[in-house]
């Protein structure tokens, strides 16, 4: 290994901001030279500087957001597909973290260090890099924010869907989705509550991590309905299987959703508005430390 091939982006607000001396002295200790963030904006910069001196172990410490903001920097440096990225879970939700078997901090250390690596799935929504999701179509923040408890109770996709209620007043939008599938093409025209679009995580049947290593998201188009129904119904079949009525399940490498009106998204958390959005499926672009509990086609 080259001297200085490791580096380290702490963002030592996320989560409940306490672990940033820690995490610091246990990685420096492990060769990792750490870059702390300052401010906001300041994890995509740093990850772009380690893309540019060609870094070639960078452990992330942080939340989603601070793992999306370094794999947009290391994407703007054309270093994204260079590197082996590590993640130290400091953040509130930590999905990623969680969907590839990094259970904590310590976990994460001692797997930034030395844990096995895959050669995962990236997705690129309208150009930028995301490792968990995109959602259209409400605001869904509040699905990040909310407490894992209610997602352990009501399953992934309810768990999601109750970001709904407190989306108030919204009234679904109209998609006009095309999907590139193993046999060729779908569409899917209507008014949809969201289209969810997984890549670490599925949103369907038991929910979980999704096959990160097929070059394929695993994409649910929810039609509207009352945000009321839709949510006792998600909570009576605990999540939404493929049989749920009002669901339809797809496996697409890319697809272009457009509507009347300007579509709102998440990618990994962070909001968006567009006309139209193309999100495409980089297969094994990026190589990841993960966990023992990781499973390469679940
Ligand atoms: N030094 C800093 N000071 C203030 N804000 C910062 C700083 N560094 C990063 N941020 C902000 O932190 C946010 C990212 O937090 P992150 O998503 O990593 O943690 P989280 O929200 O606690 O966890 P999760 O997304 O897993 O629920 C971004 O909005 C970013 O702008």
């Amino acid at each position: 290994m080259q001297i200085g091939s490791r580096r380290a982006v702490l963002n030592p607000v996320s989560g409940t901001g306490d672990h940033a001396d820690y995490v610091t002295r246990m990685l420096e200790a492990r060769g990792f030279a750490v870059d702390a963030t300052e401010a906001a904006g300041d994890a995509r910069r740093l990850g772009r500087e380690a893309g540019e001196r060609g870094v070639s172990e960078l452990a992330v410490c942080g939340g989603d957001g601070t793992v999306n903001a370094v794999l947009r920097g290391l994407a703007d440096a054309g270093h994204l597909g260079e590197v082996t990225l590590g993640v130290v879970p400091c953040g509130t939700a930590n999905i990623l973290a969680r969907e590839v078997g990094i259970r904590d901090i310590d976990h994460g250390i001692e797997l930034a260090d030395s844990g096995p690596v895959r050669d995962v799935d990236v997705g690129y929504a309208d150009g930028d890099p995301f490792a968990v999701s995109v959602i259209a179509g409400f605001p869904a923040d509040a699905s990040l924010a909310a407490s894992s408890e209610m997602k352990e109770r009501f399953g992934t996709l309810a768990f999601v869907i109750t970001g709904v209620q407190q989306a108030v007043g919204f009234d679904g939008i109209e998609v006009d989705l095309d999907a590139t599938v193993a046999d060729g093409t779908e569409r899917w025209h209507g008014e949809a509550t969201c289209v969810l679009v997984g890549n670490a995580r599925k949103f369907i049947e038991e929910g979980g991590q999704a096959d990160m290593e097929d070059g394929l998201f695993d994409v649910a188009v929810v039609d509207r309905m009352p945000a009321g129904n839709l949510v006792a119904e998600a909570i009576g079949h605990r999540v939404l299987g493929r049989e749920t009525p009002g669901v339809t399940h797809l496996r697409a490498s890319e697809l272009t959703i457009s509507g009347p009106e300007p579509i709102t998204f998440s990618r990994d958390g962070e909001l968006a508005t567009h006309e139209t959005l193309s999100v495409r499926n980089a297969e094994k672009e990026l190589s990841l430390r993960v966990g023992p509990d990781y499973e390469p086609h679940p």
